[in-house]
């Protein structure tokens, strides 16, 4: 493993300024930036032909080249940005499957190749052409991270490199895959956690995290009752791609009625298998969930089985009565209608989803609201997301569905003061807690976006109690464990207040998925990757004191 490869020529920089990058400053219609990206490509390309390249390299790596690309360049999500590629240029099948393993394994363990690929060049990585390295870290992962013979991964990767960016590049970046396929992956996770100064280091190096992510998921594991020792099994977690989960809307279409569908309508090898947890989730492998009929009506949808779990748990614990005589102080979450006195009100008609957009949460709960007579206002300040919530009501009955308004949450507190039953905060979060299925985001996120994030989920928590009426639920719901983003929120917010209760969620989430669910001995809730297969979501339950 001694020795480096020299880089060729004077390394040419994505997004510089030289004679060769055309258009710049040139964006697309979602204001992405292309210019740059075409920058980092076409200024470095061999002097083949288009349709020579096309020949000479492999359509499912030139695809996941392009990815890597515009999420680069262009801060575009790879999740949007990969679909579209494969349509359009035909790749299906086994190939497209190659392409997403691809694109999506070389961008998570990004961190991990780059460790790697900086013991066999002769300078800092961020002195080497920003396309060379993507290709070095493309040619990592097949020779490290996926079952490619070691002949393919390097020529396939010598040949993509040769048409995308010249045969200098082509060279070195055939000198340091040799290099790298010289040891196994156990061989070189050892070399470059060698200098590592603690253990948090070392799996945040090996496990390809960034560092300070790694120290917030230790400390939030260690805040949520689990063992610090957890913490190489998350961050593997994280690096492991998701199965895809279905959710059957209750009402509109059955689990056994989905998986039948998967059975009857679709062509291939598809199978389906129920949820660990929500009695709504349906597991799917081997097909593409927009060929299932109920998911293309709108009946089902995919969602992340903890988010179901969390929304289920939420949408089942009860209302109590906003009536002052009638005695609340103390009371569980165990009290039903059935306990209150004759002729109490207890209304559980409007449920408000603060935060809506996309509206996975919003279409189960708005199906859930249709079963029990109630309806739901969703609410989303991005218009573009708010309609993506309408898209994702479209099956759901119209008299489930008050409206869905574009606003900001922050507000609907002052404006509708005590006019919810039920108010959701599904809030804007770092997103720590699905990095599985975001393979770019860990690189992105820095440690101020906490800051800005969790003033945001405060403000949003705080109107959301101002909007529920005495006596009803607000659920605070965050797809990232990270103890700013979840306790630290609610313990702000409640230091406030005199006039809210905690709930025992965790009784709540145990009501939806049975005992066996694994969760510590606390009023909240958090899921994890590595123990309940899900995304990492928070779920706290509160009531406004009637
Ligand atoms: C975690 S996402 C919600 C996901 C959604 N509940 C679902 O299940 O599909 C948070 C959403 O909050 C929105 N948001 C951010 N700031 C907001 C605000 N001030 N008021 C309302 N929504 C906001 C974001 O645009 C984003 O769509």
């Amino acid at each position: 493993m001694s020795g480096e490869a020299r880089t060729p020529g004077s390394p040419q920089r994505g997004g510089g300024t030289g004679p060769d990058r055309p258009g710049g400053d040139r964006r697309d219609a979602q204001g992405r930036e292309r210019g740059a990206a075409r920058a980092r490509g076409a200024g470095q390309r061999s002097e083949s032909a288009p349709s020579q390249r096309a020949k000479v390299t492999d359509p499912a790596r030139n695809v996941a080249f392009d990815v890597l690309q515009e999420v680069a360049s262009s801060d575009a999500y790879a999740n949007l940005v990969l679909p579209p590629l494969l349509r359009v240029r035909g790749i299906r099948g086994r190939d497209a499957a190659f392409a997403t393993e691809l694109a999506y394994g070389t961008l998570r363990l990004r961190g991990r190749y780059d460790a790697i690929v900086s013991r066999c060049v002769d300078r800092p990585l961020d002195q080497v052409d920003p396309n060379v390295l993507d290709l070095l870290r493309l040619g990592a992962h097949q020779l490290l991270g996926m079952r490619v013979a070691q002949h393919a991964a390097v020529s396939e990767t010598v040949g993509l490199a040769r048409a995308r960016a010249g045969a200098g590049s082509a060279q070195f970046v055939n000198a340091v895959l040799r290099k790298i396929s010289r040891s196994t992956l156990e061989e070189w996770l050892e070399v470059i956690s060698a200098d590592a100064p603690d253990d948090v280091t070392r799996l945040a190096i090996t496990q390809s995290h960034p560092v300070w992510i790694a120290r917030a998921m230790r400390e939030a594991l260690v805040g949520t009752g689990r063992s610090a020792d957890d913490l190489a099994e998350l961050l593997e977690a994280d690096n492991t791609a998701p199965r895809v989960t279905l959710v059957a809307r209750p009402g509109l279409v059955s689990r056994e009625r989905l998986a039948g569908e998967v059975t009857h309508d679709v062509r291939g090898d598809a199978t389906t298998a129920p949820g660990r947890w929500a009695p709504t989730a349906l597991v799917l492998s081997g097909s593409d969930p927009a060929a299932i009929p109920a998911v293309r009506h709108g009946a089902a949808g995919v969602q992340d089985e903890g988010s179901q779990l969390v929304t289920l748990a939420f949408a089942a614990v009860p209302t109590l009565p906003s009536v002052p005589e009638l005695p609340t102080a103390g009371a569980g979450t165990g009290a039903t209608a059935g306990d209150l006195p004759d002729g109490a009100a207890n209304p559980d008609e409007r449920w408000l989803d603060l935060c809506a957009g996309p509206g996975g949460k919003a279409a189960l709960l708005a199906s859930l609201a249709g079963e029990q007579g109630a309806r739901i206002v969703a609410n989303e300040v991005a218009p573009h997301r708010a309609r993506l919530v309408e898209q994702a009501l479209a099956a759901v009955p119209a008299d489930a569905v008050e409206r869905v308004q574009v606003g900001d949450g922050r507000r609907v507190g002052v404006e509708e003061p005590g006019a919810y039953d039920r108010v959701l905060v599904d809030a804007p979060c770092t997103g720590l807690g699905a990095l599985r299925r975001r393979p770019e985001s860990r690189w992105r996120r820095t440690p101020g976006d906490v800051a800005t994030l969790t003033t945001l989920q405060r403000e949003l928590l705080g109107s959301a109690l101002d909007a529920v009426r005495p006596g009803g639920v607000v659920g605070y719901v965050t797809c990232s464990p990270h103890l700013a983003e979840t306790q630290l929120v609610v313990k702000d917010v409640l230091a406030g207040r005199d006039d809210v209760e905690v709930l025992d969620a965790a009784a709540a989430v145990r009501q939806v998925a049975g005992d066996d669910i694994p969760l510590a001995d606390r009023t909240d809730v958090q899921l994890w990757p590595h123990v309940h297969g899900t995304d990492a979501m928070h779920l706290t339950l509160l009531r406004r004191r009637a």
